[in-house]
């Protein structure tokens, strides 16, 4: 956390931002079958005849498509890429990586099916046609980056012609979005809706919705002024005019941007980058309000505001500064919501009740995981007047109370019933592994530790190194030689981080000396002389990392990612005790599908006997713990509960007798298949068993099981893999794998620097 209560700023490089583009395949997202097409029987049901039974009883009752198709939770997101941001104009094809992230945002934040569709046309009557057409595909249509005044032309024919919300995502998305940070920002400030003088930037598609919507809430036309490229938008101006731009015309005597501002209350900008001046802020009313709304560059920046006004309240789209007023904190659950009374309209009632939904929630106490997650802590005031993008709550307060007023209103074809219901299966809807992730890295982000990179020669680990210090985590310390890191952060593209990381190696340490003599004293009586200890701690880096971490010279340790688990342990074993009767564990979380599951050992134990199992298991609940779960063991093995019989099979039995006599706090059984700890239908052949719900953990027979058990689900099924994590030893230490991505090194470096592993 930072002192003065504001977030770290991460810088993204270009680089970076193509490279996240580029991996693991282009694009962002990937379209995958909800039901397994695996046998003759399944294509006759799914494909020719089966089929057919569908396509009948839809075309009897149209509304059965919302039973039988994916058309009930999907969204097109369309664009013709006219208003890209505020990057303007470029075309249908480079709005692409913004509709697909769109896309990305509506299935993370809502679990809402939704696929990117570009049209070549800026003819509206071509749009017009072209959307029309799509309609029975989807439950809902989000109009995006459609610049003024074509959208709303665009989007009112939509909505006249079609049966399903029609909705243009930077007019009312970004309109809910505003008036929720700015009711709260009034209540701070002290000021009424009504009383205001709003001066607003930018008379395009957001600027006409928002300022719409909040004179709909209350504020007067009389006290607001919308200026435009040419200035303020006054009664008689004809230049750059439009009928949308007349409606909000006024009768005063500014002409430009700066004289509007003078004594305004609330400055709200939807233009471009820059175009608001410190004297301008400067010379607004006490306790002013501004948002900074363009993306990504806002029309000014927080620090430039505060500097001339501290005392402003100060929101941008951006997600890196306090306040993030972007459309993302809408439509994903404007459209949960919708899709599940299957409205024919997303209406006004419906976005003024995600507006008071949101504002509401932002008073509320902030749960610690989201407080964790941002490294600050959130409380209602000038820095936290809208919730954040990452708050699990959203999910479950927004889309009920979307989905009441649509029912209250007319629009739902299929009203819900059971309220709290649905409230628990909005809940049920968000995959936990996320949050664990987030976890993961908020507890790191919160120790700001000094991260040691063992293997400074590679790439990955360089990108991993640069990410994880200009990400905010804390500081990176590479070994490696200093040239070498140079020219190789060069190649990646990241040549002036080279002086923002340290480089250390033995040639430029200080420590060298300690470190031959905290080596030496260690290996004196296992056939190390001097020399030889010298000769090591010199020339092998993890040795070297690991003699700086045991100094103090660094707050974890990551290694690994160039050189096989075995023999990078056995170095690590040089400095630190790491053996099995050291009490060492490997954990491995294997990530699928909305379930996490812990494996272990997948690092130290080569064969482990009944008590050797029994340390294992308990060092997965730890693991299972740290991470937030509640920890349910099975003992796997080919067998259940004593059948067939196998000395192999029995090793695992005992090691349950272990952990009774040791009297531990967490729930465990076995022996068992993996089918019985996992799927409940299968356990339930076993009703004495004393697992209460699917294990989390699992304890496999040996080392290479849990390695051919962990890479079978990674290469069949695609899981994410996170560890090996080491845990059992007390030093933050994690090692990577070869085969590592610079996103799992920084997984593992967000381990280590969480401490997530680490025995007390
Ligand atoms: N934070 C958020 O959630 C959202 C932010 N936005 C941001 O709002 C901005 C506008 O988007 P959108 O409404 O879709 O685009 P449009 O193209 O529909 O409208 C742009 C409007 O901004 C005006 N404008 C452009 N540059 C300036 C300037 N320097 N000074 C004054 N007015 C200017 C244009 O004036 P003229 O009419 O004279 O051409 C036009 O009225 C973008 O930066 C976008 O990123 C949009 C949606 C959501
Ligand atoms: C956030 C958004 O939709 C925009 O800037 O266009
Ligand atoms: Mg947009």
């Amino acid at each position: 956390m930072s002192d003065d209560n504001t977030p770290r700023k991460s810088r993204i490089t270009r680089e970076e931002a193509l490279a996240y583009h580029l991996e693991p395949r282009p694009g962002k997202y990937d379209i995958v079958a909800s039901t397994p097409m695996a046998t003759q029987r399944d294509l006759s049901l799914a494909y020719s005849p089966g089929v057919a039974v569908p396509v009948e009883a839809i075309a009897e009752r149209p509304e059965t498509a919302y039973d039988y198709t994916v058309k009930g939770n999907m969204v097109a997101v369309i664009s013709n890429g006219t208003a890209i941001l505020g990057l303007g104009n470029l075309g249908a094809l480079a709005s692409k990586p913004v509709m697909e992230g769109k896309a990305v945002l509506f299935k993370r934040f809502a679990d809402v099916n939704a696929i990117d569709i570009e049209l070549d046309t800026e003819d509206p009557d071509e749009i017009i046609n072209a959307v029309r057409l799509m309609g029975p595909t989807f439950g809902g249509i989000n109009l995006e980056d459609i610049k003024a005044p074509e959208c709303f032309i665009i989007e009112q024919r939509l909505k006249e012609l079609m049966d399903i919300p029609v909705f243009h995502d930077d007019q009312h998305g970004t309109a809910v979005i505003c008036a929720a940070g700015l009711i709260n920002a009034l209540e701070l400030s002290g000021k009424k809706i009504e009383d205001v003088k709003i001066v607003l930037n930018g008379a395009g598609a957001a600027g006409i919705a928002c300022l719409e919507l909040l004179k709909s809430m209350g504020a007067r036309h009389a006290n607001c002024i919308m200026c435009d490229t040419k200035g303020v938008i006054y009664q008689g101006r004809s230049e750059g005019m439009n009928q949308w731009k007349s409606a909000h015309a006024v009768v005063t005597e500014a002409r430009t941007l700066e004289e509007a501002m003078k004594g305004a209350d609330v400055f709200l900008g939807v233009s471009a980058k820059g175009a608001v001046t410190q004297d301008m802020v400067q010379s607004m009313a006490e306790n002013p309000v501004i948002f900074a709304m363009a993306n990504p560059d806002p029309e000014i920046t927080p620090e430039e505001a505060h500097a001339v006004r501290p005392d402003a309240i100060v929101a941008t789209g951006r997600s890196d500064y306090p306040n993030q007023v972007n459309n993302v904190l809408g439509f994903p659950y404007l459209f949960r919501g919708a899709l599940d009374i299957h409205a024919r309209a997303i209406n006004d009632e419906m976005k003024i009740a995600c507006a008071r939904a949101l504002a509401e929630l932002a008073r509320e106490d902030v749960p610690d995981e989201v407080a964790v997650a941002y490294g600050r802590k959130l409380q209602f005031g000038r820095d936290y007047i809208i919730p954040t993008p990452f708050d699990p709550r959203l999910i479950h307060v927004v889309p009920p109370a979307v989905a009441k007023a649509g029912m209250d209103t007319g629009v739902a074809r299929r009203p819900i019933i059971d309220m709290e219901g649905y409230v628990q299966s909005l809940k049920a809807r968000m995959d936990p592994t996320a949050a664990i992730l987030q976890g993961i890295h908020a507890r790191a982000r919160q120790a700001q530790a000094r991260m040691i990179f063992a293997e400074g020669d590679d790439p990955r680990v360089l990108r991993a190194a640069v990410a994880w210090q200009r990400g905010g985590m804390g500081q990176s310390i590479v070994v490696g030689r200093e040239n070498d890191v140079k020219d190789k952060l060069e190649a990646a593209g990241l040549g002036d981080a080279a002086r923002e990381i340290s480089v250390v190696n033995a040639g430029n340490s200080r420590h060298l000396e300690q470190y031959h003599e905290t080596l030496y004293a260690r290996l004196q009586r296992k056939g190390y002389d001097r020399e030889d200890a010298v000769k090591l701690a010199n020339r092998d880096r993890h040795v070297f990392a690991s003699l700086m971490l045991a100094h103090g010279h660094g707050d974890g340790l990551v290694t690994g990612a160039t050189r096989k688990n075995a023999h990078v342990l056995s170095q690590i074993g040089m400095v630190f005790d790491v053996t099995p009767a050291d009490g060492a564990v490997g954990i491995t979380a294997v990530l699928h599908n909305g379930r996490i599951i812990l494996m272990g050992d997948t690092l130290v134990h080569e064969w482990p006997e009944a008590e050797d199992l029994a340390d294992i298991a308990t060092r997965g609940a730890h693991v299972a713990r740290g991470l937030g779960l509640e920890p349910k063991v099975a003992f796997l093995s080919f067998s259940n509960f004593g059948y067939p019989v196998s000395e192999r099979a029995v090793k695992m039995a005992h090691a349950t007798e272990v952990l009774d006599a040791r009297r531990v706090d967490f729930e465990y059984e076995g022996e068992m298949t993996v089918d019985v700890a996992l799927n409940p239908s299968q356990a339930a052949k076993y009703p004495f068993s004393r697992l209460k719900g699917p294990a989390n953990v699992l304890v496999v027979p040996a080392r290479h099981s849990a390695s051919i058990s962990v890479k079978l689900l990674q290469e069949m099924a695609g899981a994410t893999v996170i560890g090996p994590i080491l845990t059992g030893v007390p030093q933050p230490i994690q090692i990577c794998s070869t085969g590592s991505t610079v996103n799992d090194i920084l997984n593992m470096a967000a381990i280590a620097a969480g401490r997530l592993g680490q025995v007390k």
